[in-house]
């Protein structure tokens, strides 16, 4: 099977990382107001939503995932989190949780860069008012920058005098100095790419180091900004200013406390709560007969509050855009595996698209049978209609995103 992908969110103490991780899964990271709350890095489920593949086919009375949910077409596809203990500036000098926080990041696919804008937090997470959060945008590139480039130039004189000697190509030996960062030679070789032009490795200067480990970052840890705390009235300004000066930075506007509140008021049945949405109803709007609870005037106000500071303002609390971004980012597509490619059914023959697996955009769909199979003997594979569908054919949204893999009869593992 292949390995899941895993999103990380780091960020300086006391930005949001834990509140976020709540408000996107059922975990419950320890949250608090001091830094280091967070000590180990800390798993949990959340959940991307797509539009399921049931809508498209009228399907959605009869779709019930096998893992996550599905509802009224909108699917959560489960994706694995990782909250990474608190940074604070010149972590790559063993500072603060330094080099740990910096070796849990190899685990992940993406990173989302929690950034505290409403400028009350300093750089250590200490409390303060007017910090100004465009430093810290700056500062989580060149921690991972100065971690990466200390760790290669400590040794750079050996490495150039094996390779050399040795005649391996430049993506080997890059390999043997970065693989450790849990990358592999295909996105080696991506990096590698982004470097123009490139001299053969012994002629490298500094610049030249700096430059490919600058491609390297771009490819093993592409990043999402989260601008958290968007509730608080400072936050505008700061928002301004970050858009402005890093036009191109792709991020997302969230309030993490306001989605933890609503997700916890929607599970007590105080509010209908769509997700992702500006929408929330209350008694007060649907009436008795919606089931919902009574509010109380302190619930009530603290509702009317989220509405005008928050969801009228931004259109939702931004969490389920932030993920969604992170998917973009990787360029993740949904692709529904189905034992039965005329009803879409499983095993049971009851239900539809039980399984849904997160693939890379341009996959080959032997690879996505082998994520899903494992070794096995592939005799053939269906599209939608049972259109045979190549080995070497590639995925993508609607395109090769339902398939039925047929085994070998009796063909295990080869
Ligand atoms: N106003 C506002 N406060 C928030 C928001 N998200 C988190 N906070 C507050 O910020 C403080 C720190 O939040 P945490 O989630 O514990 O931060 P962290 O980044 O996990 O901190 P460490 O564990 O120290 O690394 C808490 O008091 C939260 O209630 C938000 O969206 N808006």
């Amino acid at each position: 099977m292949g390995r899941e992908t895993v999103v990380a969110l780091v960020g300086k103490p006391s930005s949001g990382k834990s509140t976020t991780l709540n408000s996107l899964t059922s975990a419950q990271a320890k949250v608090g107001a001091f830094p280091f709350t967070t000590i180990e890095p800390n798993k949990a489920s959340g959940f991307l939503e797509v539009e399921c593949a049931c809508s498209r086919f009228g399907k959605s009375e009869s779709c019930k995932p096998n893992y996550g949910y599905c509802r009224g077409g909108k699917r959560g596809v489960p994706i694995m989190l990782l909250d990474v203990a608190g940074l604070v500036p010149n972590a790559h000098l063993g500072r603060g949780l330094g080099n740990k926080f910096l070796s849990d990041l190899t685990e992940a696919d993406c990173l989302i860069h929690i950034v505290d804008v409403s400028g009350t937090t300093d750089a250590e997470g200490k409390a303060t008012r007017g910090y100004d959060p465009l430093n810290d945008i700056e500062w989580l590139q060149d921690e991972i920058f100065h971690w990466i480039l200390g760790n290669l130039m400590e040794k750079w004189g050996s490495v150039v005098r094996r390779h050399t000697s040795t005649k391996s190509s430049t993506l080997e030996t890059l390999r043997q100095q970065l693989g450790g960062y849990n990358a592999n030679k295909e996105l080696i070789a991506r990096a590698l790419d982004l470097v123009n032009p490139l001299p053969p490795l012994q002629e490298w200067d500094n610049a030249k180091i700096e430059e490919v480990v600058r491609a390297f970052m771009d490819v093993k840890f592409p990043t999402v900004l989260s601008l958290n705390k968007m509730d608080h009235p400072d936050s505008d300004k700061n928002v301004s200013k970050i858009i402005l000066k890093h036009p191109k930075l792709r991020c997302v506007l969230t309030s993490s406390i306001t989605e933890v509140f609503l997700r916890k008021l929607a599970s007590q049945n105080y509010i209908k709560y769509d997700l992702g949405t500006e929408f929330i109803d209350t008694i007060d709007d649907l009436g008795p007969e919606s089931g919902l609870k009574p509010l109380d005037d302190k619930i009530r106000n603290r509702i009317e509050n989220i509405r005008d500071l928050v969801l009228y303002r931004f259109g939702s609390t931004g969490l389920v855009q932030l993920l969604q971004e992170a998917a973009n980012l990787l360029d993740l597509v949904p692709v529904y595996p189905v034992r039965n490619i005329n009803t879409f059914t499983g095993g049971s023959g009851e239900y539809v698209f039980r399984d849904c697996v997160l693939i890379k955009k341009g996959t080959p769909v032997i690879s996505v049978a082998r994520k899903i199979m494992g070794e096995v003997t592939i005799a053939s594979i269906e599209g939608v209609g049972g259109t045979r569908v190549g080995e070497e054919d590639t995925v993508d949204v609607g395109k090769n995103d339902i398939l039925s893999f047929k085994i070998v009869p009796g063909g295990g593992a080869h």
